[in-house]
C-alpha cells in the first residue's frame, strides 16, 4: 500500500520512539474507552494526570518549564497518532499544542515559571476562550470586558464552544482591555478558576466564574466543550499573558499563534484520512459479496486507489508544512492552506470510503460513521476553512 513505510522527511529516530509511546498511550488510555468519553462529553480527568507522567503533554516546552524539550514535529507526532486511532477527544493536545505556547511565546519569565510545569504535569488543565455567543470568525468583535479596579481586573462576558472547558484549571481569557476599538484593545488574561473532576460541582471555582452547559456535539463527542461565564470575575493585575507590555497586544498575539493551532488541526486530519483508507482496505478485504472478497471488484480498489493516493497527498503536504514550521518560516497563508485543505480532504476521502462499507459505514459501531461527523467539524474549528481561504486570498 502506497501508505506503508512513509516516513516525513522530519522524522527520525527520536521521533520513532515517541511515535511508538504515543501509541502504546492511546492504545490503553483512550481507544478501549472512547464510547464512555463519549457518553460522558470528556475523557477522565486522569487522562492529563497519567499523559503527564508519561511525558506527552507539553512535549515542545522547554525542559527548564516542566516540559519535553522538543519541537513541532513532536508534538506533530502525538497529533498524528490521534488521527490514526479516530481520537475524537484530543482535549489534551489542546492543552498542550496550543495553550501551553501562548504562555510559553507571551508568557513574562515568572508566568512561564508559574504556569507550565503545572501543564506538562497534568496537575493543571488549561483551555483558552476566544469565541463568543455572537463572536466566531470575526475575532476583532468580542465583548467579554476587562476592567482595571486597583490591582485586579474585573472580568465580565460569556465564552461557547470552549474546549476543557470542563476539566480546565486555567483559562486564557480574550478580553477588551481598553476603549480602543477592533484589533487594538484586546488583552490575554490568564485566569485560574479552580479545577472540576465532576460535573455540576462548584465548590472549588474561583468567585464568579461559571461553567455552562456542556456542548451537546454532533461529532468528537468525546471531547470537552463547554459556556464559561464570567461575572466580575476578579484576576490579578499581573495576569496578563506578557505582562504591562501584553496589555491590548492580545489580537496580534492570536494572529501570530493562530497558524501553529491550524497545523495542528492538518496534522490530525491526515492522520484520520489515513485510518480511514486502512480501515477501508481491511473491511474490503474481509467482506464477501458475490463469492468474493469485495476488494476484488474494480470499484473498490478504484476507490481505495483515490483515497489512499489522495491521504498520501495530504501527509506530504502536511509534513512540508510541518518542516517549514519547524525550521520557523510557516507562513498564515500556507498554515492556514494546509488546513483547509488537509481538512476538506480528510472529509472527501472518509466520505467516500465510508460507500466502501455499504450499510455497516452507516452504524456508530464502526468508527468510519463518526469520523464522518467529526471531520465536518475539523473543516469549522480552528478557524472555519472560509477564513482559511481568505487568508490564503489575502497573500495572493
Ligand atoms: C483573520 C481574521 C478574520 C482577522 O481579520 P480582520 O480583517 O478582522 O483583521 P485584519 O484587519 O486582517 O487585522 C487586524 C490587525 O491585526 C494585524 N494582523 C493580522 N494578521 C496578523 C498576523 N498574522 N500577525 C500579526 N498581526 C496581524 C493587522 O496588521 C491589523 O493590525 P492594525 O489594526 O493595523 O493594528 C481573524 O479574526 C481570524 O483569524 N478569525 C478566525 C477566528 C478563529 O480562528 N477562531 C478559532 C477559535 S479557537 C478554536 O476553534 C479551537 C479549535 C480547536 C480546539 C481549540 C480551539
Amino acid at each position: 500500500m502506497i501508505l506503508d513505510n512513509y516516513r516525513g522527511t522530519w522524522e527520525d529516530e527520536d521521533t520513532s520512539e515517541l511515535r511508538k509511546l504515543t501509541r502504546e498511550f492511546i492504545a490503553n488510555e483512550i481507544t478501549p474507552h472512547q464510547e464512555r468519553y463519549a457518553e460522558q462529553h470528556r475523557v477522565d480527568r486522569d487522562v492529563w494526570r497519567k499523559a503527564g507522567q508519561a511525558g506527552l503533554l507539553c512535549i515542545s516546552v522547554p525542559e527548564e518549564y516542566g516540559g519535553g524539550g522538543g519541537d513541532f514535529r513532536h508534538e506533530a507526532i502525538v497529533l498524528h497518532e490521534q488521527g490514526l486511532a479516530f481520537d475524537d477527544a484530543w482535549g489534551y493536545s489542546v492543552h498542550s499544542s496550543i495553550c501551553a505556547h501562548y504562555i510559553l511565546e507571551y508568557g513574562t519569565e515568572e508566568q512561564k515559571k508559574a504556569w507550565l510545569p503545572k501543564l506538562a504535569s497534568g496537575e493543571y488543565v488549561a483551555a483558552i476562550a476566544m469565541t463568543e455567543p455572537g463572536t466566531g470568525s470575526d475575532l476583532q468583535s468580542i465583548r467579554t470586558k476587562a476592567v482595571r479596579d486597583g490591582d485586579e481586573w474585573v472580568i465580565n462576558g460569556s465564552k461557547t464552544f470552549i474546549t476543557n472547558g470542563t476539566h480546565c484549571d486555567l483559562v486564557i481569557i480574550v478580553a477588551r482591555t481598553s476603549d480602543e476599538p477592533g484589533a487594538k484593545g484586546i488583552s490575554l488574561i490568564v485566569a485560574e478558576v479552580g479545577g472540576e473532576d465532576v460535573v455540576g460541582d462548584s465548590g472549588t471555582w474561583a468567585t464568579g466564574f461559571e461553567r455552562g452547559r456542556v456542548l451537546d456535539k454532533m461529532g468528537m463527542r468525546g471531547q470537552d466543550t463547554r459556556e464559561l461565564f464570567f461575572t466580575d470575575m476578579r484576576v490579578p493585575v499581573g495576569n496578563v499573558l506578557g505582562g504591562e507590555a501584553g496589555e491590548d497586544k492580545g489580537f496580534y498575539q492570536l494572529m501570530n499563534q493562530l497558524p501553529q493551532e491550524r497545523l495542528a488541526i492538518a496534522v490530525g486530519g491526515a492522520g484520520v484520512a489515513e485510518a480511514a483508507v486502512r480501515a477501508g482496505i481491511s473491511y474490503a478485504k474481509d467482506r464477501e459479496a458475490f463469492g468474493v472478497p469485495i476488494v476484488k471488484f474494480q470499484n473498490t480498489k478504484f476507490v481505495l486507489a483515490e483515497a489512499s493516493t489522495e491521504a498520501l497527498a495530504v501527509r506530504t503536504f502536511v509534513d512540508h508544512a510541518i518542516a517549514e514550521h519547524t525550521a520557523g518560516k510557516l507562513s498564515t497563508e500556507k498554515a492556514s492552506a494546509a488546513k483547509y485543505w488537509a481538512t476538506d480532504m480528510q472529509n472527501t476521502i472518509v466520505d467516500k470510503v465510508l460507500q466502501v462499507f455499504g450499510g455497516y459505514g452507516f452504524m456508530n459501531e464502526y468508527p468510519i460513521a463518526r469520523t464522518l461527523v467529526r471531520s465536518d467539524e475539523q473543516k469549522i474549528y480552528g478557524g472555519t476553512n472560509e477564513i482559511m481561504k481568505e487568508l490564503i486570498g489575502r497573500g495572493l
